[in-house]
């Protein structure tokens, strides 16, 4: 079935079903509160408050099969050329587990393995020294998900190392977090698989200048060797990325370094673990009892069956605020595509805005909009079963609120006063961790990436290059000389706003 049939036949399963409340639905059907929900492991997913029914659930599962879902996983794992534009694979699974017997992949795991030790060996080396703080330099992907690990699992007290991120070019950002720091105690890690990024090159320096020790500069590049002659870094101090790895599924490689300081090498693995869980669910369990299958089979139903043109992450959880930072750059540069694999136009939309932040705070800003505004945003709410802090009625009030938002989102509530009435049809998911711990978030942020997987293959498009981040940097390298008065710029407003810039 062609991905335009795929997206006609659904509109029609919507015409069908889509105009029904979300409440009629569901009370229509009671027992989908139980049914139409997944326990993998430490992760829970309920879908029943989402704009479906069994029947538009039985079509999702078989045009997902009819899109060769199952196959085109298997040649995920298996190291295929699924970055079809790039010639590339795609295994970011071989980094935390060898579920594919094809050789691309066990040579991979075996590298990845290799890479391992080579992070372990650091961690001695540093923590056998006065280094009390790491300074990560690198952006995108390689910083959004060791940041997102290391607000999330580093506990409230610090372990042996405080880790610190620099990622944005804005010299404040570099300016204020060295303030803070003791250049004769502090190592930094550059972490970039070109190493050819302006901001990490020019934050690299600063760093290499400031701690005036090169004997604490690391690098993890898939391009040591460019690292290595940038900054004279030896050998024992680079650590390998690969082409096979797209930089925003990186951090179970050594740019996970960050986490791994922060939490300790052994807590790291625990993290490999838990999405290496994940992806034998992912890889071995029928579409129709899928987590991931069934998380992108609901992202395709809102965007190309009922139109929405956003998708909000809310985290009932403060150690999960950077998930929807991550999540943007995950699913955004790896959906946010308007051609094929073939290079033809696609069927329909692909991938809605992602966006989202942290519960209760969200309650306090956006969500006025969510309940009686036009726009209609179905939403992942994320949270976590056991507590970690000692505040049991501060963690009642964050369940209490977590359930009354996605219930108020779903039934809404009349009034004859237009001011006070709630339409309610507000479709949500709702994930809940048994935990937080290495192990849960690993699965989770696996399922996520095999979620923007499915999508890509639904829509027929490649979840794995990103040509459209060039063309900013091609202007932005073009335009530095005229920053400096040596050059002007092309564009009449550019011209204009670069007279004020240059004061
Ligand atoms: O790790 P590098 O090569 O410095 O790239 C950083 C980021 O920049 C991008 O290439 C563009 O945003 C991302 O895909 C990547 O994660």
């Amino acid at each position: 079935m062609s991905d335009d049939v795929r997206l006609h036949e659904l509109r029609a399963e919507v015409g069908r079903v889509g105009i029904t409340p979300l409440a009629q639905l569901i009370a229509a059907d009671p027992a989908r509160a139980a049914d139409f929900a997944l326990q993998v492991w430490p992760v829970y997913a309920s879908f029943a408050r989402q704009r479906y029914d069994r029947a538009a659930l039985d079509w999702l599962f078989r045009a997902a099969a009819a899109a060769h879902s199952e196959r085109r996983l298997r040649a995920l794992f298996d190291g295929e050329t699924v970055n079809v534009t790039e010639g590339r694979a795609a295994l970011h699974t071989a980094l935390r587990g060898d579920l594919s017997a094809s050789d691309t992949a066990r040579a991979a795991h075996r590298q990845a393995l290799e890479a391992r030790s080579r992070m372990r060996a650091v961690i001695e080396t540093l923590t056998a020294s006065e280094v009390t703080d790491i300074v990560s330099v690198g952006i995108g992907g390689s910083d959004l998900g060791p940041r997102l690990a290391v607000d999330a699992l580093s506990g409230a007290t610090p372990g042996r190392f405080r880790v610190h991120f620099l990622s944005n070019v804005d010299g404040h950002a570099a300016q204020r977090l060295l303030a803070g720091l003791d250049p004769k105690r502090t190592a930094a890690l550059l972490i970039s698989k070109t190493f050819g990024t302006q901001e990490t090159l020019l934050n690299g320096a600063i760093l290499r200048d400031w701690l005036g020790d090169a004997s604490r500069l690391y690098a993890i590049s898939a391009n040591v060797e460019r690292a290595g002659a940038a900054f004279g870094i030896p050998p024992e101090r680079l650590l390998p990325m690969w082409d096979w790895v797209g930089g925003r599924y990186s951090l179970w490689s050594a740019v996970g370094l960050p986490i791994a300081l922060a939490i300790g090498m052994d807590a790291f693995e625990d993290f490999l673990a838990g999405a290496a869980q994940m992806d034998a669910h992912v890889l071995e369990t029928p579409l129709p009892r899928n987590l991931a299958a069934w998380h992108a089979l609901t992202a395709v139903w809102n965007r190309n069956g009922l139109g929405y043109a956003t998708q909000a992450v809310l985290a009932y959880d403060d150690r999960l605020k950077l998930l929807s930072n991550y999540l943007q750059q995950l699913v955004m540069e790896s959906l946010g595509k308007s051609v094929r694999l073939d290079g033809s136009a696609v069927a329909g939309d692909t991938v809605p805005v992602w966006w989202g932040g942290v519960g209760t705070d969200t309650q306090h800003s956006f969500f006025q909009a969510l309940h009686q505004g036009t726009s209609i945003v179905p939403a992942d709410f994320i949270g976590v079963v056991r507590a970690d802090a000692p505040y049991p009625q501060n963690h009642r009030a964050l369940h209490a609120n977590l359930l009354a938002q996605t219930e108020a989102f779903a039934n809404g509530q009349a009034s004859d006063d237009p001011h006070r009435a709630y339409a309610g049809g507000r479709p949500s998911t709702t994930i809940l961790l048994d935990a937080l711990t290495p192990q849960s978030l690993g699965a989770l942020l696996a399922m996520y990436e095999h979620s923007v997987y499915l999508q890509s293959v639904f829509w027929g498009i490649n979840a794995f290059d990103q040509f459209g981040v060039e063309l900013g940097k091609q202007v932005a390298n073009k335009l530095l000389p005229a920053l400096a008065g040596d050059a002007e710029a092309d564009d009449p407003v550019t011209r204009e706003l670069l007279r004020k810039l240059r004061g």
